[in-house]
């Protein structure tokens, strides 16, 4: 029973808020060479309110997704099929002056790095300021008032003075904070938070997590997380989608996908968090819970066949020679599916 390569968070709770569907993404190579797929066939949907997580290893091609949705795609890389719809807009290939208006505004996004969104030389008043003068026409005084609101909203502490710092004044805590400020500062429907929380210590990425959640309640934000961190997946999501080699090999239902994880890649994946529990499937093949040998194979060198084999230990001849698995349910009707050869062996 094969299931469209799509995810919908929060089924039932509207129309998404965010849907790709079919999304392939391609590298030039210049000189006359072919361009190499980075995404192929990617599906996730999100509505209001509902958190995705994307999640995979170094290079599976999490941020690139976020790039693509932005508008944001490196110079080289190209969307070479697929839709990206926002709130029922398609902006696959919405010129520049379009996407400029709906970044910062309908979809703004948190990155792992505060400074590399923040600005050193304007105070993190201004930085907020900015972007509810240009997207919601609001002057000075207004603007300002509303930056002060939204560092009260984020818990800073001392709002009315902390308005006026420079980043280079604040912790990493802070600026990360500041930086959750100014991306939800216009109310956007899409969230996209790229690792927001790793370059933190633990307490502080509890604290992030936790404000997050609640200005997600409190605007019916759609969000999109992208983290290598299954802990942070456990905490924050609704959904998640498993990336490998650019395409999506596992998605489901966050607790299902925890505890009856059926991609190999992803039982390695969760083998690999000690303290996540694991559910009966996953204990009764104790042989896979180590850490998973070898490497994301790079870009230009993806087999057509299941892109995992290399690395699986389950894998025989047929799953070198086969195409790429489909993404199945696990049972009717399940949003729970996964795109192996072998799953009903192995046993999702
Ligand atoms: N500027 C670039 N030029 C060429 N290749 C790139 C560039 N940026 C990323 N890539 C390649 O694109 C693929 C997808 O990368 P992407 O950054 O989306 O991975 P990721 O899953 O977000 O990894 P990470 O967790 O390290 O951020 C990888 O093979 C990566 O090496």
């Amino acid at each position: 029973m094969a299931v469209p390569d799509q995810m919908s968070a929060g089924m039932g709770a509207g129309a998404p808020v965010l849907e790709i569907d079919g999304l392939t993404v391609t590298l030039d190579q210049g000189r006359g060479r072919p361009s190499v797929p980075v995404l192929e066939n990617l599906g996730v949907s999100v509505a209001a309110g509902r958190t995705v997580a994307l999640v995979g290893e170094s290079g599976c091609g999490k941020s690139m997704t976020a790039l693509a949705i932005m508008g944001l795609l490196p110079e080289g890389f190209r969307i070479a099929g697929g839709h990206i719809r926002l709130a029922g807009e398609d902006i696959t290939h919405a010129p520049g002056r379009r996407l400029r208006r709906l970044r910062g505004n309908a979809m703004s996004m948190i990155f792992q790095e505060p400074m590399t969104a923040l600005n050193p030389v304007y105070t993190v008043g201004d930085q907020i300021g900015e972007a509810l003068s240009l997207h919601q026409g609001l002057g000075r005084t207004e603007a300002r008032a509303r930056a002060i609101e939204m560092l009260r909203a984020v818990q800073i502490p001392a709002a009315d003075s902390r308005v006026d710092n420079y980043p280079h004044q604040m912790s990493g805590g802070m600026r990360q904070r500041v930086m959750i400020a100014m991306a939800l500062a216009c109310r956007p429907k899409l969230l996209i938070a790229d690792e927001p929380t790793t370059a933190l210590d633990v307490t502080v990425q509890a604290q992030v997590f936790d404000l997050l959640k609640r200005l997600q309640a409190e605007n019916d934000t759609a969000i999109v997380m992208i983290t290598h961190d299954l802990a942070a997946v456990a905490d924050m999501a609704d959904e998640v989608a498993v990336l490998y080699a650019g395409r999506c090999i596992e998605r489901g239902p966050v607790a299902t996908m925890l505890e009856r994880p059926g991609h190999p890649y992803t039982r390695g994946l969760i083998a690999c968090v000690p303290h996540l529990k694991l559910g009966a499937a996953a204990a009764a093949a104790p042989e896979i819970l180590d850490d998973i040998p070898g490497l994301v194979p790079p870009l230009g060198q993806r087999a057509a066949a299941c892109c995992f084999a290399p690395r699986c230990r389950h894998a025989e001849l047929a799953c070198t020679t086969r195409p790429q698995p489909p993404l199945e349910a696990v049972s009717a009707g399940s949003r729970h599916a996964v795109s192996c050869w072998r799953r009903e062996e192995i046993g999702a």
